[in-house]
This record gives C-alpha cells, structure tokens and sequence, in this order.
C-alpha cells in the first residue's frame, strides 16, 4: 500500500545508528574470533548508541550470518539489518526479524555501496520485497540517492523508510558542490516526508561532514560506520600498548 496522501511528522531528534561493519572486517583479515562485532554493539549502546546497523553483504566480507543471530539476541536498542534484495536475503530477515531492514543495491567488486538502489527501475519487485517483509512486521528502508523519481517510487512501494545515500555529499571536493549535494538532500527530504515516508541518511559521514545534515528539517536517524570505527581504533590504540606492556613487563 502507498503512503501517499499521508504526511509524516517532523521527528525532532537525530538518532544515531552505529554500522558495526568494519569490527568484522578487522576479525575477517584474520578470519579469527577477534574482535567481536556483538561486543562491540555491547559498547555502542553503551556510548549512546540510538541503534545498530550491519550490513550482511553476500560475500560475508565481513559481518557474518552468526554475527546477526547473535545481534538479535543481544542488541538492546535497535537492530537495522543492511542487505541486498535477494531471496537469500529476504529469507535470512524473515527468520531473524531484524527492527527494521535497509535495501542496498550490492555488487561483489565494489570496495563499498556505489550509488542508491533503483527502485523506480524495478518497482514491482520491490513492492513485492515491501510486501513480504511488512507483513512479517519488518519495516522496510530504501537506500537511495537524494533523487525525486526515486523518492516517489520509493514511496508508492509502501515501505515505510528511505535512507538518502549522502556518499556525494560527503565526497565533494568544494564548497560549492557540497552545498549543492547539501541543498538536494534537503529537497529530498522534504519530498519524502509529504510523501509520508521516514527519512533516515548514511555513507561517507564524518566527525566533520556530519553537523549540516544532522541539522536537516525531519531527519530522522543518522547510520555512520566507518568514520567511528576508524576513530575508535585510533583512541583505544594507547591504552591497548599500555595494557600488552604491563603484562610484557610482570
Ligand atoms: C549501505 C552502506 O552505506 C553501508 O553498508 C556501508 O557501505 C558499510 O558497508 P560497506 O563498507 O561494506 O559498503
Ligand atoms: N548506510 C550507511 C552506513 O550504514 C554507514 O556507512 P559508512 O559510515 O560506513 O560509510
């Protein structure tokens, strides 16, 4: 069913989603147990987190089917299960009955998400996805550009999200640009809301890029990954010498 006609609320709050991802991606270079992605869910929420997102990509580059289980079980805010329309895919989040499930367009090749998915290019499929996992009460989020003929597709599938891909926004190389990536996000998500979606944005965001789009009139929620984790690797470093020296020198 369409939300159209029905305008969405204006949320005052950003949330945050922390993407956990690329925990998992340190623990597969060595294919090891460590370090784990549900002990560091655990400490996300312990930070603040407002929620948790992992994407199981189809190559199980990183997060793994074992990790989504778990998460499900232990994740005490949100769970936002990133994935690919696939039948695989539907399946594992029919079983796993994540909070909610954000729709990405995949490619094995890709060093990460190239672009928005094409909704409005295969709309009847997608209302089929949108179909299958709402009536298993899993709400659906696309993944898309900030783009008005994705929006309104991706309102007349019915799902109840979009996320708006800020990937060109967060990779401009002048201010210029980025004011224009910034102007259309906007735009985009006023649409969505008169269209009645909920509007959530992620890719690329950064301790520096992210205050303007936090600021955005009906955000809702905000999933960042990369720029955390790489965060986090460099200020738990000291403290990880510190505590490997100590044991060196007892
Ligand atoms: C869809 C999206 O933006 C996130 O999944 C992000 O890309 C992290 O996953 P990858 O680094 O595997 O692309
Ligand atoms: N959907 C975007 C996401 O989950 C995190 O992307 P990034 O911050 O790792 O680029």
């Amino acid at each position: 069913m369409s939300n159209q006609g029905r305008k969405q609320e204006q949320p005052t709050i950003v949330t945050l989603g922390v993407n956990i991802d690329h925990i998992a991606t340190i623990r597969q270079a060595r294919r090891t147990i460590e370090p784990d992605p549900i002990a560091g869910a655990v400490l996300a929420e312990l930070g603040g987190a407002d929620g948790i997102t992992v994407h199981l990509r189809e190559d199980r580059r990183h997060i793994q089917d074992r990790d989504v289980r778990l998460l499900r079980e232990t994740v005490q805010t949100h769970l936002n299960l990133e994935m690919a329309a696939t039948p695989e895919m539907i399946s594992i989040a029919l079983e796993i009955k994540p909070d909610y499930v954000t729709v990405v367009p995949e490619k094995r090749e890709e060093v990460t998400t190239e672009g928005g998915l094409d909704v409005a290019g295969d709309s009847s499929r997608m209302t089929h996805l949108v179909e299958q996992l709402q009536s298993a009460e899993i709400p659906v989020s696309w993944f898309i550009d900030p783009d008005s003929r994705q929006i309104e597709a991706a309102a007349k599938t019915g799902a109840k999200f979009i996320e708006l891909h800020t990937g060109r926004y967060a990779e401009a190389k002048t201010e210029t640009t980025r004011e224009g990536e910034l102007a259309h996000l906007q735009e985009s998500c006023e649409l969505a809301l008169s269209l009645g979606l909920r509007v959530n944005a992620g890719h690329g965001l950064t301790y520096h890029n992210v205050a303007p789009i936090a600021t955005l009139p009906g955000m809702e929620e905000l999933n960042i990954g990369h720029s955390i984790i790489s965060r986090a690797v460099l200020v738990g470093l000291e403290r990880a010498v510190r505590e490997m020296k100590s044991i060196i020198k007892s």
